[in-house]
């Protein structure tokens, strides 16, 4: 049975400013009980008309999944991230003070419009769907917390990546300078730091430097969630509102804990900002650190350039992360013109025979006298088990261990090539993983860092929770966190980006062999996480 609520917003676009009085129960859709929601607007709504009480029907069925009613306009759909008057209806909203900063006092525009949506499909056909679509980040004219009243706490978990400080700079310093919040303290070491270390209080001066270094000033962790300490943590420390920095994982625990403070009904809102040097968050277009890591990683390659061609049969192993993704591998290779063949775990390969690596190897040895090999650390992990008759390990976050592809393949192109073709062959492997995460963020995703930060402030503050921020086809969008954690990007071997890094190597795609094919096949499957993960 669908549910129907008179109307997403109770002012009109053209009202200059918002009631002051409290929201009423219809203001924000009530959907406490998923995961997230998704709102098809009916009939009168358009993309291009203004969203008002009048021409607004958002309806909702008890599992968010919306029966679409009206066919002309069942296919616009907004995900929407949750917002703190679902379960404190009666709580009072305030005047945003953005506008008397000095930063503000003269934009054209202070607030987003909250008609305001970004589409999660740009490129679209004439007869196409409408589709998916976000709410658009920003400031807000009213917001749900009074300046003096908050209590924040920024947090960073799981592995570290280029920009991390600079996020947590531009929390606190944001915080302090466009809504005159004092109170921010920073919880040490990850998850665990909530319930297992004192805090730090964080000032913009404490901060000042921190974006010049890498790593994170606030330390990590993995492993250690325990969401009932957590929450418990928040509450009695009067927290009110809850940055948290990290990856899928992270993200999972920020889903947990945002739903532990809704079922307590506690004014707590909880901003997710996704972290991952390996580009494995779906949605947003891409994560921070992840061109400064492609950056970094020109120099191995090159360093393993120069050396493989500075020796006869010069062959250079450059081993990259990506544990399930191989954007990093796939984006550097494509960057730099001195990869001869790129290996990533989305992609499988095979080594003898007409068509495998070996092959390509000495072909490029004959033609070139070195060749340069760009591999992700998660690929051909089901080889390098059956070669170590490794078992599966763990680490305290519950992610696989992986095995080190790389020394398993210097090892095994160093015995072909000198057992089975009897030639001599000059093998160089360069493993710059760690050196490539741990360096401070280049100046593009220093100011794509400011951005994330700087909206999730300005979503916490107007009371929105349960939310991830990112850019969505380069507007920055509020996103249900669950919606970022349900699946993970990967690189797509049938989309175009794969076919051009082909184009550019001219290396086999290694889909010659039946065997491969057939993973393949499966690799193609909605489940492929699952599947890979079971099969490593
Ligand atoms: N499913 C989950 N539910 C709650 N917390 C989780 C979950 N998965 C991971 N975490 C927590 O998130 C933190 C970071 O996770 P991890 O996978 O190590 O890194 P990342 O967030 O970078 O992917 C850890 O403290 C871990 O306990
Ligand atoms: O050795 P650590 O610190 O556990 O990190 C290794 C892993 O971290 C990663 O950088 C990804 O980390 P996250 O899951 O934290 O984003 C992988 O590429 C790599 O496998
Ligand atoms: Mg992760």
């Amino acid at each position: 049975m669908d549910t129907v609520f008179t109307s997403f917003y109770p002012y009109s676009h053209s009202r200059n400013s918002l009631p002051s009085t409290s929201p009423s129960t219809n203001d924000f859709p009530s959907h406490t009980s998923l995961s997230f929601a998704k709102f098809v607007f009916t009939k009168q709504s358009s993309l291009r008309g203004p969203f008002n009480s009048h021409s607004i029907k958002v309806r909702a069925s008890e599992d968010g999944l919306i029966p679409p009613t009206d066919p002309q306009n069942e296919d616009f759909i907004l995900e929407d991230v949750p917002h703190l008057t679902s379960f404190l209806p009666d709580l009072p909203m305030y005047t945003n003070p953005l506008k008397k900063t000095q930063a503000y006092a003269i934009v054209k525009q202070t607030f987003v419009s909250p008609e305001d949506v970004v589409a999660h499909k740009v490129v679209v056909q004439k007869e196409s769907a409408r589709g998916v679509h976000f709410r658009r980040a920003g400031p807000r004219e009213k917001v749900f917390f009074k300046s003096e009243e908050v209590r924040a706490c920024i947090v960073t978990c799981g592995g570290l990546c280029p920009g991390i400080n600079t996020v947590i700079r531009e929390i606190v310093c944001g915080l302090n300078n466009m809504y005159g919040v004092e109170e921010i303290l920073g919880i040490q070491g990850g998850y665990r730091g909530f319930y297992s270390k004192n805090t730090v209080q964080l000032t913009p001066k404490s901060v000042n430097d921190i974006h010049k270094r890498g790593g994170t000033f606030l330390q990590t962790s993995r492993g250690g969630h325990d969401t009932n300490k957590i929450v418990d943590n928040i509450q009695d420390r009067g927290i009110n509102q809850v940055y948290i920095i990290g990856g899928d994982g992270t993200q999972k625990g920020a889903a947990a804990i945002y739903k532990e403070v809704e079922r307590r009904g506690i004014k707590v809102a909880v901003a997710g900002i996704p972290k991952t040097i390996d580009n494995d968050i779906v949605v947003i277009d891409k994560s921070f650190g992840f061109d400064t890591a492609v950056e970094e990683a020109q120099r191995a390659i090159n360093a393993a350039h120069v050396e493989v061609e500075s020796v006869e049969n010069g062959v250079g192993i450059v081993k990259l992360m990506g544990r399930y993704s191989g954007f990093i591998a796939m984006h550097a290779t494509l960057a730099s013109r001195d990869v001869d063949c790129c290996l990533i775990p989305e992609s499988p390969f095979y080594l003898e025979g007409q068509g495998g690596l070996f092959e390509f190897v000495e072909q490029r040895l004959k033609e070139n006298g070195h060749m340069v090999i760009v591999l992700a650390e998660g690929a051909g992990q089901e080889y390098v088990a059956q070669s170590f008759h490794a078992s599966a390990e763990i680490d305290a976050s519950g992610n696989r261990l992986l095995l080190d592809v790389g020394l398993w393949l210097t090892q095994k192109i160093k015995d072909h090539f000198t057992n089975v073709r009897k030639m001599a062959i000059n093998m160089k492997y360069i493993d710059p993983t760690y050196m490539i995460r741990a360096i401070p963020s280049n100046a593009s995703d220093n100011i794509y860092c400011t951005l994330l930060a700087h909206s999730a402030i300005h979503g916490a503050m107007a009371g929105y929770t349960g939310f991830t921020v990112g850019p969505v086809n380069s507007r920055h969008a509020y996103i249900p966190i669950s919606r970022v954690t349900e699946t993970t990007n990967i690189v797509k071997l049938t989309d175009r980006m794969w076919a051009r890094l082909l184009a550019s190597t001219n290396q086999p795609s290694f889909l010659g062999c039946e065997a491969v094919q057939e993973r393949f096949a499966n690799k193609m499957d909605d489940d492929f996480h699952n599947l890979k993960i079971t099969s490593i």
